[in-house]
């Protein structure tokens, strides 16, 4: 975490903490994780307790995930916030420059679709406990090095509600506000936490084939679901 936080000053005395915590392929029961590795997933849990990592909020690493094969698309992914709130900071990098960036608030209940080719670092911009879930593909790795090496995503979010852009990133856009993506299209139902969609694993195919979804992608990142900036 070291070379992706923005207050390096704090840094310097900063206490030896732990910051958040990820519970691998969670499952309720035996029948169910049969399901899930029949159609090359994993359901993730995390929890991001409130904290300051000096001026800035707590926040994840944040990793790209590879290409698939040669189509073009990498894996992408969905959360859902089980509990607080949560800032996903999102970005894609095209041609060495960065080409968008997008944050989506989302609050209990809400789904959130990382598009293919956006790289992802969740915030937790309050001061009470963040828990969200996450289904995705258990084929890949993340991929760490482009946040460490710009030394972060391109914006911090600052505990006094400012987002700051990342300076050692080139040609920064301005951020778009986009609203959660609560699709029944793709199984999501209000108040119906996604684990059940493990009886419908159907519905999660765009997260192993993202090549078949263009309409799903196209969708998610439409200007049509701007939001208006988040308030602290
Ligand atoms: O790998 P990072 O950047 O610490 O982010 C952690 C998040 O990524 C995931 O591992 C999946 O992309 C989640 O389970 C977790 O919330």
């Amino acid at each position: 975490m070291t070379d992706v936080i923005y207050d390096i000053e704090w840094l310097k005395n900063a206490p030896d903490m732990e910051l958040y915590y990820m519970y691998r392929d969670v499952h309720m029961s035996r029948q169910d994780h049969s399901i899930i590795l029949d159609n090359g997933l994993r359901y993730d849990i995390t929890v991001i307790p409130p904290a300051r990592l000096g001026s800035e909020f707590i926040k994840t690493a944040g990793h790209y995930h590879p290409y698939k094969g040669d189509t073009g698309y990498t894996f992408p992914e969905v959360y859902e916030v089980l509990k607080g709130k949560a800032h996903y900071l999102l970005q894609k990098c095209e041609g060495g420059r960065m080409a968008d960036v997008v944050m989506i608030e989302a609050v209990e209940g809400d789904k959130v679709i990382i598009p293919p080719n956006y790289g992802h670092v969740t915030i937790n911009p309050s001061n009470k406990e963040l828990k969200m879930a996450n289904w995705v593909s258990r084929n890949f790795e993340s991929i760490y090095e482009p946040y460490k090496k710009c030394g972060g995503a391109a914006y911090y979010e600052l505990t006094d509600g400012r987002l700051i852009k990342n300076a050692r990133c080139d040609q920064v856009p301005e951020i778009r506000y986009l609203k959660p993506t609560n699709y029944s299209k793709v199984g999501f139902a209000k108040g119906k936490e996604m684990y059940g969609l493990v009886r419908d694993p159907g519905k999660l195919e765009y997260l192993n084939y993202p090549e078949k979804y263009d309409w799903l992608w196209e969708e998610v990142l439409s200007d049509k679901n701007r939001a208006e900036p988040p308030m602290l």
